[in-house]
């Protein structure tokens, strides 16, 4: 028997087409994907017998595709701010994750994060953390999406004791996300600076013949342009491509301190971008010259880093310091629009991941991942023009529904599979346990 739904919102934002925004339609959806988009009316009469969900003070769209987390470090929220990147990890993130992290941690960070995101429309996920099969696990209990990274880095960890038992690790994790529809892996290389050229090498070639995409820091501080030449004798970008890692299966988040012939390598590499703002910002380690990335044609997406650097998994509140920022650092109002900024968080994160005809546009044969917001709250009225309330406007937790493959995830405000008390009373449990206000 087919599971079908008819979505009846006041506005409709599809993404594509392209700067639409539409009134009086009807998503339906059957078994988990999207059947059609078509007027009100005629849904009505014609699917009689779908179950209806009126949602008549709300905007739909595609649910947010956060393109880089660390969803653990949930845990971590607050444990160490106002520093700069190489500080923050050395002094206190690396020690204390070396002493805490487990999977136990794993576990429970992760369900703090999946609640948070949820609660703030984002469907789908791109992470790189210790323990992912630990995180896979819960992301398929709560019923998001997600493309979890292997981690490669070349220091001991609680999870892995250097490149070899990472690169052994990721056979399993292949092995658990191939059971899991909603799931997907990657190979995570943590950084330039963490992962030497064997490595590298080694991370190219498995991607190379397992299909694997590859996600890894890039270029985040300015120190790394000059570390790279002692290191290396060479500039980062340069070396990545004498590695073979620049490629359309290729995902660089950050990219921070770039030149013009960094820009252009990029883009005729097909590489993607990911843009964490608020991380950058927050660690002064710099801001991305998005304008002049996608004026190249580079496919940006947008992501929160994690909750440690950020410090929320808020990607609505990320997106709008995206097009802030862009307009403050070019000098140009119309650069990355309020149209351009919720395709950024939703259908380039999609690309991005080479799931861009699956996820990222209400249309059609893609898979219902949905996000309705409630705009009839006082911070989004009147209604001028629904995709700047959207980005301007709107407070993440205006979004009062979510469905991830046509199940809903969250219900008028209320989480469907995760039980927000005990998800929190485990985050305060940790919170003992790190002491950190006692240290
Ligand atoms: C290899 S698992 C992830 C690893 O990355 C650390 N991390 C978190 N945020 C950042 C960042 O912005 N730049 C570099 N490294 C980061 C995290 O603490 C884990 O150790
Ligand atoms: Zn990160």
């Amino acid at each position: 028997m087919s599971a079908s739904m008819l979505l009846l919102p006041r506005y409709l934002l599809p993404v594509r087409p392209a700067r639409e925004l539409q009134v009086g339609m009807a998503v339906r959806v059957v078994d988990g994907n999207i059947d059609a988009v078509l007027p009100r009316a005629e849904a009505l009469a014609r699917f009689p017998e779908d179950r209806r969900v009126e949602l008549d003070r709300h905007v739909l769209m595609p649910g947010l595709v956060n393109m880089h987390t660390h969803s653990p470090m949930a845990l971590l929220r607050g444990y160490a701010d106002d520093l700069a990147l190489d500080t923050w990890l050395q002094d206190h993130i690396w020690p204390a994750e070396g002493r805490w992290v487990s999977e136990a941690f794993v576990r429970d960070g992760t369900r703090l994060a999946m609640a948070e995101m949820i609660r703030g429309g984002t469907t789908c996920f791109n992470e790189m953390y210790f323990f992912p099969r630990e995180i896979a696990r819960v992301a398929a209990e709560a019923g998001v999406r997600a493309v979890i990274g292997n981690p490669v880095i070349d220091v001991p960890t609680p999870w892995a004791s250097g490149i070899d038992q990472c690169l052994a690790l990721a056979e399993s994790l292949s092995d658990m996300v191939e059971a899991e529809p909603l799931l997907d892996m990657t190979l995570a290389p943590h950084a330039p600076y963490t992962v030497d050229d064997a490595g590298l090498s080694r991370v190219a070639e498995l991607s190379a013949t397992r299909g694997w995409r590859v996600n890894m820091h890039v270029l985040e501080a300015g120190w790394e342009v000059a570390r790279s030449q002692e290191m290396h004798g060479e500039d980062t970008l340069s070396r990545m491509d004498r590695l073979g890692l620049l490629s359309p299966d290729f995902v660089a988040v950050h990219m921070v301190h770039l030149t013009a012939a960094d820009i252009e390598l990029v883009a005729e590499r097909g590489v993607h971008v990911v843009h964490c703002p608020e991380s950058n910002l927050k660690l002064a380690s710099g801001i991305s010259p998005v304008a002049q990335l996608l004026a190249a044609g580079v496919n940006v997406a947008v992501g929160t880093d994690g909750a440690a650097s950020n410090n929320d998994l808020d990607l609505l509140g990320e997106l709008r310091t995206a097009a802030l920022l862009a307009k403050g650092s070019s000098g140009d109002p119309a650069a990355l629009d309020a149209w351009a900024a919720i395709e950024m968080a939703t259908l380039s994160g999609a690309r991005a991941l080479g799931l861009g005809d699956r996820l990222g546009s209400i249309e059609p044969g893609k898979a219902a991942d949905l996000a309705a917001m409630d705009l009839s709250a006082p911070e989004t009225q009147p209604e001028h023009h629904v995709q700047s309330q959207v980005v301007y406007a709107a407070n993440s937790r205006q979004f009062s529904h979510v469905w991830v493959a046509g199940k809903a995830l969250m219900e008028e405000g209320e989480l469907t599979t995760l039980d927000v008390d005990r998800v929190v009373a485990r985050a305060a449990e940790w919170d003992e346990r790190l002491a950190v206000r006692a240290a």
